[in-house]
């Protein structure tokens, strides 16, 4: 009896160590996207559900937000088509968009719901077509100065988060894909997840904006050295900006608008870290980059 107290002590020291975090972020509201490369293995991805629902048991309100790059990749490589990058970003014909809408809403999308839904009846389906939740116009890409078509490739030009938020009331985990409704016409367009993301916490007034992706955070000086930068203000982020390179890019953007539009802190972290989420949210010791307004840093 007395050693069964001795070894459930540690444990109760860790639950006891998560208070401040528990009380400081009750009731909040923050945004996660879980990167395609993220979702490494199934291991990683039944740990990233767990650590979303123990969020939204702890009483915070979680939204998840999912890109799906490789998956969309290997779904053309499947069909023995051909996608290429502009900018960063997957030139889209509207065939294109049906591959991607259907790898989106139809896989990633259902699988996580699917993980989520081991828990119990809480994730919630939705892409940003639904209840006009996102709506863009084209984009284009920028290549040498030049304006480049790439498509049916979308700018977010407004969120209506009522959808959303009526989930969240009802105790739910939105599970959002980043296809966003056209402002143009009839069609839908893809949009890159991180935008997707950062939109969307501005939106719902997040408290965080969490983005899960494969390398420990920003480095400093990438690709020559891992160094990660562990915190940096929205000024300090705005001037290393032209300096970044592929998929960083739309990410730290994707920071710098949610802090500068009222959402706290915007991180990005190592999604291949079994419950990175965890670590980030409830100790001290951030494990990737944190970006935080102007005035409330050190720039
Ligand atoms: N300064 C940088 N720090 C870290 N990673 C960088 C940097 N610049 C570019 N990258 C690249 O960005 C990648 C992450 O973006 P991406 O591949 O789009 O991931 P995801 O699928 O999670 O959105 C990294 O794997 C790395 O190759
Ligand atoms: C316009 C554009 O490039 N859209 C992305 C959408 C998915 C995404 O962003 O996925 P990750 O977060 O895994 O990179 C694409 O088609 O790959």
């Amino acid at each position: 009896m007395s050693t069964r107290k001795h070894t459930a002590l540690p444990k109760a020291r860790t639950l006891i160590e998560a208070l401040p975090w528990l009380t400081r972020h009750n009731g909040k509201t923050v945004v996660i996207k879980f990167g395609g490369n993220a979702m490494v293995d199934e291991e990683l991805k039944a740990a990233f559900a767990q650590d979303v629902v123990f969020l939204r048991q702890a009483g915070l309100r979680p939204v998840v937000v999912h890109g799906g790059g490789p998956q969309i990749t290997a779904q053309f490589d499947r069909l023995g088509l051909v996608t290429e990058f502009k900018a960063g970003l997957r030139v889209t014909t509207p065939e294109a968009m049906d591959v991607v809408r259907m790898v989106l809403a139809g896989q990633v999308q259902r699988e996580l719901v699917g993980l989520l839904n081991q828990h119990g009846p809480l994730a919630v389906g939705l892409t940003g077509e639904d209840a006009h939740t996102m709506s863009a116009t084209k984009r284009y890409a920028e290549l040498d100065g030049e304006r480049v078509d790439i498509g049916r490739v979308g700018q977010i030009t407004r969120i209506d988060a009522g959808a959303v938020q009526a989930l969240l009331d009802d105790g739910r985990i939105p599970v959002i894909s980043s296809i966003a409704r056209s402002e143009d016409d009839g069609h839908v367009y893809n949009v890159n997840a991180d935008t997707a993301a950062a939109a969307l916490a501005a939106a719902l007034g997040a408290e965080t904006l969490m983005v899960l992706t494969d390398v420990e955070g920003l480095y400093a000086d990438w690709p020559s050295s891992d160094d990660v930068i562990s915190q940096l203000t929205a000024r300090e982020l705005e001037k290393l900006l032209p300096e970044l390179a592929s998929g960083m890019v739309p990410k730290m953007e994707g920071c710098l608008y949610a802090v500068r539009n009222g959402v706290n802190t915007a991180r990005v972290i190592d999604g291949r870290v079994q419950h990175s989420i965890l670590l980030e949210i409830f100790t001290d010791e951030g494990i990737g980059t944190m970006v935080v307004p102007d005035e409330e840093g050190t720039a």
